[in-house]
């Protein structure tokens, strides 16, 4: 774990990150936020932490960990500048802006880590897909390394060309799957339950089914055919969702428009 880190970008994936990294231990004094407005909850953690808010005269840190809105990336350049020396391990988990968008904005940075993680990130169940700068370090790369799995799984990219498709399906990826949540309660609702017994179960289901494939050594294949009884309700659901005009072909197009997205915000 970095010595100092400097989080920019206190917001849900700044947030998520933060929060992780606090229960693998990072210790608040290493850390400082800079956040123009940071909600009331992120003062409370980072009171209860120790983290320094704003600090008035920040120093380069070890580790430069950048969180902000993609479109906010030239505004905040000119203040970030200053922070990213060439010993600086810069992450920066901004959808679509590139390595070489980022160097653009920090012209003395020379370690530069793209990382794309997930909102799970906050329970340490994250996902994220990484690339490193050709002149990243090899302890920069144990440092951003011991960071991100701190947050979860870490699948390294030998480039960031698939980045792109890293955010479209697991950075992503978990509005998908709220999405299910919603939609089986609604359709639950429609087959004639409460509005709140449907929630309840909806998110039971999504979250205990999400549980069980975590922990479970089974394909999620396997696990779909072990409640699929021949000629039950179960394979007359799925008749319907595994259709030729079913989720894989709506995911798929889902996915390419996450991607293709991804690729209008470099810059
Ligand atoms: N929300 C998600 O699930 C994921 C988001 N990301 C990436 O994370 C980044 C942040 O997204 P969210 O957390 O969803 O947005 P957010 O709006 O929740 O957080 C952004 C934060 O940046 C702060 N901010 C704005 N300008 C700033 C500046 N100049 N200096 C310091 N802080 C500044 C805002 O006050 C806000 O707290 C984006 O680049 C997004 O692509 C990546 C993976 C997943
Ligand atoms: O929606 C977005 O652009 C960001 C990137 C991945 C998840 N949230």
């Amino acid at each position: 774990m970095p010595a100092s880190l400097i989080l920019v970008g206190a917001g849900k994936m700044g947030g998520a990150m933060l929060e992780g990294w606090l229960a693998d231990g990072l210790p608040g004094a290493r850390v400082a936020v800079i956040d123009p407005s940071p909600s009331p909850a992120m003062l409370a953690l980072c009171a209860a932490h120790g983290i320094a808010v704003n600090p008035a005269d920040p120093v380069e840190p070890e580790a430069l960990v950048l969180a902000i809105k993609p479109q906010g990336l030239d505004a905040a350049g000119p203040a970030l500048a200053p922070l990213a020396g060439p010993g600086t391990l810069v992450v920066s988990v901004l959808a679509g802006k590139t390595i070489a968008n980022l160097k653009d904005r920090l012209p003395r940075a020379r370690a530069v880590v793209r990382a794309m993680p997930n909102l799970p990130a906050s329970i340490r169940r994250g996902a994220t897909g990484a690339a490193a700068s050709p002149e990243t370090g090899e302890d920069q790369r144990r440092t951003a390394h011991a960071l991100l799995s701190g947050i979860g799984l870490v699948e390294w990219l030998d480039g960031e060309d698939l980045i792109d498709a890293v955010t479209a399906v697991s950075g992503s990826g978990p509005a998908y799957i709220f999405l299910m949540a919603e939609a089986l309660a609604a359709a639950g609702v429609a087959a004639g339950l409460p509005a709140e017994v449907a929630a309840r179960l909806a998110r039971q289901t999504v979250a205990g089914a999400g549980e069980l494939l975590g922990q479970s050594p089974e394909e999620p294949a396997t696990l779909r055919q072990n409640v699929t009884s021949p000629g039950g309700t179960t394979a007359a659901a799925l008749g319907v969702l595994m259709a030729e005009e079913g989720l894989a072909p709506l995911m798929r197009e889902a996915v390419a428009a996450a991607k293709r997205r991804a690729g209008e915000l470099a810059g």
